[in-house]
């Protein structure tokens, strides 16, 4: 469905420090604040430049995951999760290019040393320390642009529960180049489900994100900048004032395409509901309150799969 953009570009958000900006308390954190609001609206999605995760901290983290993809199969599987999609995904005829690790808790030193000790047996502390700090110091990001968009949508008096709400997971993507002069579906189309998702990649282009009108926006990958999407669960706590977009990779050349996604995820329990302040006659709540694991379940199904809107089919009003 709809067409492929040369025009519209992705919007832009400017994170580097340089003054005032990351000082909630300045003119310049309005102004970010007022960008960061308007993209998620309209788009649901920017490209942003943020210095706090330092470049050759980027490249030894892509570096990383070129070693991990290239383990054998049988130890990859060793990344399992009681979570659907948490764990080694691969293999699938529908997606015969993809491949993805997941780490829960992946600020967390436990949980990353227990992977990296289940894959190499000695332990691989350059390893385990990459993804943590890459971890540690994107999810800075993450929290900067979830009290943007509370303060913008006035019910910042909820940050704090909010902020503890989600578990962070990293997972980390590989996506063959298909070898052939057709372009090759990399992943399907979806919208993410989760909180705010953060992405970082290799030079290889591929990553797809729909505009409201339905055309495809491709991202012109650049080291410098990552990718925010906002997913359902926050679509539906902000009784969709903000966009959860669709997107998809679509693969061609030679070139193997390596990302990495940070995703904030409410934790199992937690129960996504709008707050009261979003919702009045103009803006009738448009989702029942809803417990995210139970969500993915749904998602996971026959019926949530085939669903247009997982989310409305499953907790739709
Ligand atoms: O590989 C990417 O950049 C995006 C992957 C993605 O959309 C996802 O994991 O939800
Ligand atoms: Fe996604």
């Amino acid at each position: 469905m709809g067409s492929m953009s040369q025009e519209t570009k992705l919007p832009f958000v400017d994170f580097s420090k340089e003054g005032d900006k990351l000082n909630p308390e300045s003119p310049e954190w309005v102004s970010l604040r007022a960008q960061v609001r308007l993209a998620l609206e309209d788009f649901g999605c920017f490209e942003a430049r943020f210095d706090g995760v330092p470049m050759d901290l980027r490249n030894t983290m892509m570096g990383s995951l070129q070693e991990l993809f290239d383990l054998p199969l049988e130890m990859k599987l060793r990344n399992v999760s009681r979570k659907p999609f948490h764990g080694y995904v691969g293999q699938y005829p529908q997606v015969p290019l993809f491949e993805s690790m997941g780490i829960d808790d992946a600020d967390l030193h436990e949980k990353v040393d227990e992977l990296a000790n289940s894959l190499w047996p000695q332990g691989h502390p350059t390893f385990s320390k990459t993804i943590r700090s890459y971890s540690e110091k994107l999810l800075k990001l993450d929290q900067i642009i979830r009290r943007m968009i509370l303060e913008s949508l006035g019910v910042e008096k909820y940050l704090e529960e909010h902020l503890n709400s989600t578990n962070y997971l990293l997972r980390v993507m590989k996506y063959k180049g298909p070898h052939t002069p057709e372009t090759k579906l990399g992943l399907n189309a979806h919208t993410d489900k989760n909180i705010v998702t953060i992405l970082y990649q290799n030079q290889v282009e591929g990553l797809e994100i729909q505009t409201k009108d339905g055309e495809w926006i491709s991202f012109k990958p650049s080291p410098e900048s990552f990718i925010v999407m906002i997913g359902d669960s926050l679509y539906a706590w902000a009784n969709a004032r903000l966009h959860s977009p669709n997107h998809r990779i679509m693969m061609s050349g030679n070139e193997t395409r390596y990302s990495a996604g940070l995703f904030s995820i409410p934790k199992a329990g937690y129960i996504i509901k709008a707050p009261d302040e979003l919702v009045d006659e103009e803006h009738p709540l448009l989702f029942k309150p809803f417990d995210h694991v139970q969500f993915l379940g749904f998602y996971y199904t026959e019926e949530g799969q085939r669903a247009e809107s997982a989310l409305k089919a499953y907790c739709g009003v």
